[in-house]
């Protein structure tokens, strides 16, 4: 079966809104800027609130629609973000690999998300970013599985905006368990416990 809004829209087998969280300036928005549009902007302005990017996708048949919101990860605006974890389906959570602050802060994100979101706000996917410029690296990978694995996350990606590093990637995986889980549920299992991608582009392997 699928869905229409409207009948200038197209139709859609799944929508999913999925909210990005993070500390400011870790590239949120330049991530779902290559995510919608393929292309890389500098980024001058912080974003103010939240902001919305559709995107479809054809996954294993079925048309995709992916809900981004994009939220600002200055404090001031922690009271608008916060509203909009409720409604969301997926969560991915994003540091800066160059950055240890941002990546000490995720604990704090994901009490966010378990104090704001729905029960059933999982899986939470977990993203380091700008992976373009490893030579700064402040955050091994395996210091971001261990994070994962204690917090049962779904998945350790290492993105680059800038060079299109695993960008489609974070939010196919997402709306591919979101849809494994949403059959699953259908038929009353038990989804799988996280999964661990290593940070190179296509290579799914373990954190160990
Ligand atoms: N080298 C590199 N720089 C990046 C990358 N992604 C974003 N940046 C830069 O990081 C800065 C912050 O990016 P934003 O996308 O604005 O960060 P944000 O997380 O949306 O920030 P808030 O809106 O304040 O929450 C900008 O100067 C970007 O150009 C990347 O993949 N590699």
């Amino acid at each position: 079966m699928s869905f229409s809004n409207s009948g200038s829209e197209e139709a859609f087998d799944y929508l999913f809104k999925i909210i990005l969280i993070g500390d400011s300036n870790v590239g949120k928005t330049c991530v779902v800027h290559r995510f919608k549009s393929g292309q890389y902007h500098e980024k001058q302005q912080n974003t103010i609130g939240v902001d919305f990017t559709v995107r479809s996708l054809e996954l294993d048949g079925k048309k995709v629609k992916i809900q981004v919101w994009d939220t600002a990860g200055q404090e001031r605006f922690r009271t608008i973000t916060q509203s909009y974890y409720r409604s969301a389906h997926g969560a991915i959570l994003a540091y800066d690999l160059t950055r240890r602050s941002t990546f000490e802060s995720i604990p704090h994100w994901i009490h966010e998300i378990e104090k704001y979101g729905a029960a059933n706000l999982k899986p939470f996917l977990f993203k380091g970013n700008k992976s373009d410029v490893a030579e700064n690296r402040q955050v091994l990978f395996e210091d971001a599985c261990t994070l994962a694995e204690k917090h049962g996350l779904l998945a350790v990606l290492e993105t680059s905006a800038k060079e299109a590093q695993n960008v489609d990637e974070v939010f196919t995986l997402m709306a591919k368990e979101l849809i494994a889980r949403n059959t699953l549920h259908l038929h009353g299992e038990h989804p799988p416990n996280s999964i661990y991608l290593d940070s190179r582009p296509g290579h799914f392997g373990g954190c160990s």
